[in-house]
């Protein structure tokens, strides 16, 4: 099983571009972590943010993989322990497929994303900016994987 993490936003600060790279290569022989970064949909004077978050939307939907599990980041969604998610991670390995995370933009996920997410996923009630999203998401996959790997990076 490999994942692939579709971002709405561009160019991460160097920071986070560290941070991900570092649980990217910590993954790789547990679960390979693609990253696609999908551009913004302009918004500004005069434009539609409704009109943007479909643009960035229909982005989204054209990088999911074929066949995968999509799990929605969101505020609203479903939270879960660190242990919760490791048995999630073992739930999503036995269904032999693929998986797909997403982080949306400034104003949330296009309704029809949330709609054809198989899942949603929240890391707790606040409203966290996107690119640290990315971090604590490949941070926590990594956990998760040490924890079903009894490796002592995670001590309960
Ligand atoms: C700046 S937030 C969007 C906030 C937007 N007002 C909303 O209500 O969804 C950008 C993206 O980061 C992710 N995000 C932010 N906070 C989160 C949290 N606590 N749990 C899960 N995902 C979160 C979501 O994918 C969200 O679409």
């Amino acid at each position: 099983m490999k994942a692939r993490l579709v971002a709405v936003g561009e160019k991460a600060p160097v920071w986070v571009a560290e941070g991900f790279a570092e649980y990217q290569k910590r993954l790789s022989h547990w679960l390979p972590l693609e990253l696609v970064e999908v551009a913004p949909g302009l918004r500004g004077k005069g434009r539609d943010a409704a009109r943007a978050m479909a643009d960035e939307g229909g982005r989204v939907q054209a990088a999911l993989p074929r066949g995968g599990w999509v799990v929605a980041l969101d505020g609203r969604g479903k939270a879960h322990s660190s242990e919760q998610l490791a048995a999630r991670l073992e739930h999503w390995r036995q269904q032999g497929r693929d998986l797909a995370f997403l982080i949306g933009g400034p104003e949330g996920h296009a309704p029809e994303v949330l709609a054809a997410a198989d899942e949603t996923w929240s890391l707790g009630p606040l409203t966290l900016p996107h690119m640290l999203v990315r971090l604590v998401l490949a941070e926590q996959l990594y956990r998760a994987c040490s924890l079903l790997a009894n490796h002592p990076y995670h001590r309960a």
